[in-house]
């Protein structure tokens, strides 16, 4: 029931914002994983918060363009009639696309699958929350790329220290940040020619090395093998967002959903396992997964044409190929303007160099023989790093197992399957197997099997979903970001009010929870439970313990509302401090000639500041109509009372 003897949430608004003058910084922990990390992006006086961020573990689920579903926000996108609810699609019902994305369909209803991906690039209000909701069922079997390392996280090294030790581009004297990295693509003439040839090359020797280890590469069938359905094209396009995707592969045949596109054999893959036995007592047994793979990465390399991993070395590209905001030069970061992800990069770079630091002093120092100072580098640890957030992928091979006995994924790279580019919206999936034996040239292993998610066409692309990224997550770990992420998020930052007379207890409240006074949320259920408890009163607590209130539901009107209202003022406060508009960064992608002549990392801050102006947008105005709605009583406070 509302309590209506409350003070008003305007005046608390006020008092907190009069609280916030001495806001403290959130120090950020950074862990090794896209799909655990969130980002703050809000600094709004509010709720006493700064331009913190803060990744929070073990968390898939991100505040997209929606609010509680109990709320039935038209999941913030607002509709063609401008009421929130349903979203009206051009012809398309929500049920359609959801299905259409989510699908795994014969190729008869392959044409609805074509409207929804028409129905992306034409309107911004896709419900894409549908779409999320009904694609967490198939998404999370995919190993998405990269998983939790310890939490470990905060080290704080100068700046100037992380500068010189973090190889960033050079800047051009005397040319204005739009432009001072432009390299007019598509104009290489012969050294483009070139670079092309180098790579067929490598392409070909890459297959040819794939073939003599056990992958049926060939172009007939074998007993009970068909022929291999793939071309490794050393470019391909993003289908979607039409940006330069690098490698990738293509179907040289139609493929049916459901078939395998290929086997792999544990041997040819990088792990662990393979890294300490090529450092032959050098590294500890317990040493971490990323340490050891990036330390065997970087001594393959240097080993060149006489690694056996050498053909597949060839094919990973540079640090400046991947781009991403880890090694942007500062012109570059500063059209990502309040951006978190600016705080996000710069923390990440402090840990991966804080975390070189430490190997060299724990391992590589005593072992110069093994570890050559010239080789292992802070520059090849970056190449490597960038090279294991954005390829390795986890699954669980060799039936390895936890502490208490559980199944355990592996970190591991793996040739050829790293080939395959991300689309959101993909279900193709990896697994470790034992074949049928009978007719498999690998007999009787283990081995790693790529699966199609629809039928293919000739000439298409294979996409698999890394997993439900984040704009910024894929910026920072992947170096692109996609207009029309369903993915997207943006975390609001929330922290007790510090002259609230129950502070002190629900901080202990909070702590009980392993929850501090200021949290992170990507997640909208739990940013609400968490507003509930902020703007909870004695009133609202009828005498009981916090322990005993329910904060999965609205407690009351007046705090219901007053939860809203931070939500609506976070977002506009968010809004307000980028320098550009939402409209300015859309009038400039749209303008594609233009757009197009920027180079790479400048056309991706700006899709990605845009991305999160859009979502903020669309947030707020969605609250507010919701507030609105409670109000007038339009809306009840319980599905129940409606
Ligand atoms: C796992 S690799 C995929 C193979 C990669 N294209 C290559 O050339 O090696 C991931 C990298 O591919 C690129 N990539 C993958 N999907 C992309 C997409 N949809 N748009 C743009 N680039 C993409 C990014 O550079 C990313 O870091």
């Amino acid at each position: 029931m509302a309590s209506t003897s409350r003070p008003p949430a305007r005046k608390r608004r006020n008092t907190h914002a009069a609280a916030s003058s001495g806001s403290t910084r959130t120090v950020a922990a950074l862990f090794y994983t896209a799909a655990c990390t969130s980002i703050t992006v809000m600094s709004f006086s509010l709720l006493h918060t700064t331009h913190a961020f803060v990744y929070l573990p073990r968390r898939d689920h991100r505040l997209t363009s929606t609010l509680p579903s109990q709320w039935d926000l038209g999941r913030c996108s607002s509709n063609h009639d401008g009421r929130p609810g349903v979203p009206k699609w051009r012809g398309h019902t929500r049920d359609m696309l959801v299905r259409a994305a989510t699908s795994k369909k014969s190729s008869a209803e392959a044409p609805e699958e074509r409207d929804w991906k028409q129905a992306l690039l034409e309107d911004d209000d896709l419900d894409i929350d549908a779409i999320i909701a009904a694609n967490k069922e198939t998404l999370p079997r995919l190993p998405g790329i990269l998983s939790a390392s310890p939490r470990d996280g905060n080290v704080d090294l100068p700046e100037s220290f992380l500068d010189e030790a973090v190889a960033s581009p050079k800047k051009e004297e005397g040319v204005g940040p739009l432009v001072s990295r432009a390299k007019m693509q598509g104009l290489g003439g012969k050294g483009e020619e070139d670079e092309e040839k180098k790579k067929a090359q490598q392409n070909a020797r890459l297959a040819t090395w794939l073939g003599e280890n056990g992958v049926w590469m060939q172009d007939k069938s074998g007993w009970g093998v068909p022929p291999h359905p793939l071309l490794l094209s050393s470019r391909t396009i993003d289908e979607i967002e039409l940006e330069d995707s690098g490698r990738g592969l293509i179907c040289k045949y139609p493929i049916n959903m459901g078939n395998a596109l290929f086997q792999l054999p544990l041997s040819i893959v990088i792990d662990k396992e393979k890294s300490l036995a090529a450092f032959d007592g050098a590294l500890p047994a317990d040493i971490n997964e990323y340490f050891a793979i990036a330390l065997m990465l970087i001594q393959q390399r240097a080993l060149g044409p006489s690694s056996f991993w050498a053909p597949y070395i060839d094919v990973l590209p540079t640090t400046e190929e991947v781009d991403p905001t880890l090694v942007w030069p500062e012109e570059d970061l500063a059209l990502l303007e309040t951006s978190p992800l600016v705080a996000a990069t710069r923390s990440l770079k402090r840990k991966l160099a804080a975390e070189f630091a430490l190997l060299e002093e724990q391992y590589m120092r005593a072992r110069s023989d093994v570890f050559d100072p010239s080789v292992f580098t802070f520059e090849a640890y970056l190449w490597a790093f960038i090279n294991i957030f954005s390829r390795a992928i986890r699954v669980k091979i060799g039936g390895k197992r936890g502490p208490s006995g559980e199944e355990e994924e592996s970190i591991i790279m793996c040739p050829y399957a790293d080939l395959i580019n991300h689309n959101p919206f993909a279900n193709t999936y990896i697994v470790a197997e034992k074949p049928f034996k009978m007719f498999n040239p690998i007999r009787g292993e283990e081995v790693i099997t790529i699966y199609a998610d629809k039928d293919y066409k000739k000439m298409e692309q294979v996409y698999i979903s890394y997993g439900p990224k984040s704009n910024a997550d894929l910026l920072l770990l992947y170096g692109f970001c996609l207009d029309r992420n369903p993915f997207n998020s943006v975390d609001l930052t929330v922290a007790l009010l510090p002259d609230d007379p129950l502070f002190e207890e629900k901080r202990a409240f909070l702590a009980q929870a392993e929850r501090r006074e200021k949290e992170a949320f990507p997640y909208p259920n739990e940013l609400f439970e968490y507003l509930r408890l902020v703007y909870l009163t004695k009133e609202d607590m009828g005498g009981k313990a916090l322990r005993e209130m329910e904060f999965t539901d609205p407690i009351s009107l007046e705090n219901e509302l007053a939860a809203m209202a931070s939500i609506e003022g976070a977002c506009e406060e968010a809004l307000a401090s980028y320098s550009t508009k939402e409209e300015d960064d859309a009038r400039l992608i749209n303008d594609s000639k233009l757009f197009n002549m920027f180079p790479k990392t400048q056309r991706m801050a700006i899709k990605h500041r845009r991305s999160e102006k859009r979502l903020l947008k669309k947030t707020a105005a969605a609250v507010k109509q919701q507030l609105l709605n409670l109000r007038s009583g339009k809306r009840k406070l319980r599905p129940e009372e409606e």
